[in-house]
C-alpha cells in the first residue's frame, strides 16, 4: 500500500462562457447593493460571506438578486416551489449553445439567429426560457402541467417586458390528454404492451422502443400513461432547434429529500414522477422517435449516472444518429446532460477512446458454406485496391499489409456513410468546435489485416496499426469499420446492419 500514486481525477469545470466561471457570486457586494438580501448573509468560519444554504428564503433571495443584478431579470416564486441555482442552470444553456453552434450536424440557414427552444416542465421559476432569452435572445415554448407553475411562469415572463415576446407558456393537461389549443388535438392514450417495464429496463435489455406513424392526432400516439411530454404538445408543423428538460428526478419525496445540505424547495409535482427521471426521459425518447427531425436536438438533464448509461443504451436502439453526453458541475453533486438527434451528421468524427486503440477486430460469424478464409483475404485485398491503397498480401500467414496516404484517407472518410456516433464529454465537444478533432495529418498510415479461422463458419478479422503512436489511428479505426461492413455484407448469412 502507499506506494501507488493516486491519479488526480480531473473534474469538469463550470462552462467557460458561464458568467460565473471567473467571477463567482460576490455575496458581500450583493448584500451591500440589495437590502433585502443583506439579512441572509453572514461570515463563515473562514471569514467569507455566505448564506445558509438550508434556508429556502435565503436561496430564493440569492436567485432573485443574481437574476436581477447579472441578467436584468425580475423574478419570483411562491414558497416551496423549486428554486433554481443560476450558475448551474446557465451551464445547461451554454451546453445547448455549443451543440447548436457545432458542425456535428449541418447548420440551419438561420445559423444561430432565431433559435427556438422548447423547455419541458419549465416550472414556476421558468428559469431556462428566462436565461436563454436574456443571455442569447432565443425564443422558447415553456410547458408545464401544474396550475401554479403555469401561473408563475407567466408572471415571470410578463415581469420582463424586454423578453416577454420571446417566451410562450403552454399548458399540458395532467390527465394524459393535451389541451385543445390552436393546432392541438385531444386523444386517448394507448398503451404499448410492456410499457411499465420500460421504466425498470436494464442497460442490456433495451428493446427497440415502440414507434408509430406521425399523423395529425399526435397526442393520441404517445405510448405512455400520464401527461404528454412532446407529442400533442408540439403544434402541427412546428419545428424547433432543441428541447430541454430538467425532469422530475425522483420516484418518491423521501428520495428527493436526501440532500439536507441545501434547500431549494420543490413540490412533489416538481420533484417526483412514477419511475423517476428514467421513465420521464424515456417518454421524451419515445416521442422523439415519432417526431424525429421536428427538433434538431433533443436534450435532457440526468440526475443519476446509472440512468445515463441506460438511456444511452436505449438511444442506440432507436435509430438516432448522434448521442452526446456531458457532466455538469453542481456544487457538491454532479448532474449529466444527454442530447440526441435524428439529423444525419455533417461529417465523420473519430471517437477519442477508440482513436487511441491500435488493435481492432471483429468476427465474421455464420459464414456461408462456399466461403473460406482465403475468399475473405481476397476481399480484403480488393477492398484496399478499390480505395487506392497500396497493399501486399501473404497467403500463407493470411495477412494483408496496407499503406494509405493521407490524401487517400481523407477521400475515404468523405465518402463514408456515418452510422452511430457517441461523443462523450464537454471537453471533446470543445475540440470539435475548434476543429481539432478533424482527422490529423500524417504521411502514411500502415497497418496489417489478419484473418484467423476460429471454428468452422467463424473467422476473426484483426487490424493492427504498425505504429502505435500514429496520429492516423482514428482514421484507421474508421476504415476498419467500413471493411467490417463490406465483409459482413458479403460473407455472413446475417448481414451487417
Ligand atoms: C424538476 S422541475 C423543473 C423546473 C424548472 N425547469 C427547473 O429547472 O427548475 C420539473 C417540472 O416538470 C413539470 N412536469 C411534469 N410532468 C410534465 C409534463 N408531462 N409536461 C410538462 N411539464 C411537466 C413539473 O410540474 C415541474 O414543474
Amino acid at each position: 500500500m502507499g506506494g501507488k500514486k493516486r491519479r488526480r481525477v480531473e473534474r469538469p469545470s463550470i462552462h467557460p462562457r458561464n458568467k460565473y466561471s471567473d467571477n463567482p457570486p460576490d455575496f458581500a457586494l450583493l448584500a451591500s447593493l440589495y437590502p433585502s438580501f443583506k439579512p441572509f448573509v453572514f461570515l463563515n468560519r473562514a471569514g467569507r460571506p455566505t448564506i445558509d444554504w438550508t434556508d429556502f428564503n435565503a436561496t430564493r433571495e440569492l436567485t432573485r438578486v443574481l437574476l436581477l443584478h447579472d441578467h436584468g431579470l425580475n423574478w419570483w416564486i411562491p414558497d416551496g416551489q423549486l428554486c433554481p441555482t443560476v450558475p448551474n442552470r446557465s451551464n445547461y444553456i451554454h451546453w445547448i449553445e455549443d451543440l447548436l453552434s457545432s458542425d456535428i450536424i449541418p447548420k440551419t440557414s438561420t445559423d444561430g439567429n432565431n433559435v427556438r427552444g422548447f423547455d419541458i416542465g419549465t416550472g414556476a421559476n421558468c428559469i431556462y426560457p428566462l436565461l436563454g432569452a436574456s443571455l442569447l435572445g432565443w425564443s422558447f415554448v415553456g410547458t408545464d402541467v401544474t396550475d401554479v407553475a403555469l401561473e408563475w411562469a407567466e408572471k415571470n415572463v410578463k415581469s420582463n417586458p424586454h423578453i416577454s415576446e420571446l417566451i410562450e407558456i403552454r399548458k399540458v393537461e395532467s390527465d394524459g390528454s393535451t389541451r385543445s389549443g390552436e393546432g392541438l388535438h385531444i386523444g386517448e392514450s394507448f398503451i404499448v404492451e410492456g410499457e411499465k417495464d420500460l421504466s425498470g429496463i436494464n442497460a442490456g435489455d433495451t428493446e427497440p422502443l415502440p414507434s408509430c406513424s406521425l399523423n395529425a392526432d399526435l397526442g393520441s400516439n404517445k405510448s405512455y400513461y400520464g401527461p404528454s411530454v412532446l407529442l400533442g404538445v408540439l403544434k402541427d408543423g412546428e419545428n424547433l432547434d432543441f428541447c430541454m428538460c430538467n425532469p422530475p428526478f425522483f420516484e418518491t419525496m423521501e428520495e428527493a429529500g436526501l440532500n439536507p445540505k441545501t434547500s431549494c424547495g420543490g413540490t412533489p409535482e416538481e420533484m417526483v414522477c412514477p419511475g423517476g427521471e428514467k421513465a420521464f426521459i424515456t417518454r421524451i425518447i419515445e416521442d422523439s422517435v415519432i417526431l424525429k427531425q421536428s427538433f434538431r436536438w433533443y436534450t435532457s438533464m440526468v440526475g443519476k449516472k446509472s440512468n445515463l448509461k441506460i438511456l444511452v443504451s436505449k438511444l442506440r436502439n432507436v435509430g438516432v444518429t448522434i448521442v452526446k453526453t456531458t457532466e455538469f458541475v453542481q456544487g457538491q453533486t454532479c448532474r449529466w446532460g444527454i442530447a440526441w438527434t435524428f439529423v444525419p451528421p455533417a461529417r465523420k468524427m473519430i471517437l477519442p477512446h477508440v482513436a487511441k486503440k491500435n488493435n481492432q477486430s471483429f468476427m465474421l460469424e455464420g459464414l456461408q458454406r462456399q466461403f473460406s478464409a482465403i475468399n475473405v483475404l481476397q476481399s480484403v485485398e480488393s477492398f484496399f485496391c478499390t480505395i487506392g491503397a497500396s497493399w501486399k498480401s501473404n497467403a500463407s500467414s493470411f495477412t494483408v499489409d496496407v499503406a494509405i496516404s493521407n490524401d487517400h484517407c481523407n477521400a475515404i472518410l468523405k465518402t463514408e456513410v456515418q452510422g452511430y456516433n457517441e461523443l462523450n464529454n464537454y471537453q471533446y465537444m470543445q475540440e470539435i468546435c475548434d476543429g481539432s478533432s478533424l482527422p490529423p495529418s500524417f504521411e502514411e498510415l500502415c497497418f496489417r489485416i489478419s484473418v484467423f479461422q476460429q471454428i468452422p463458419g467463424t473467422l476473426l478479422v484483426r487490424g493492427s496499426l504498425k505504429d502505435r503512436e500514429s496520429p492516423g489511428s482514428g482514421v484507421f479505426w474508421s476504415i476498419f469499420q467500413q471493411l467490417e461492413e463490406v465483409l459482413k455484407n458479403k460473407f455472413c448469412r446475417e448481414k451487417a446492419s
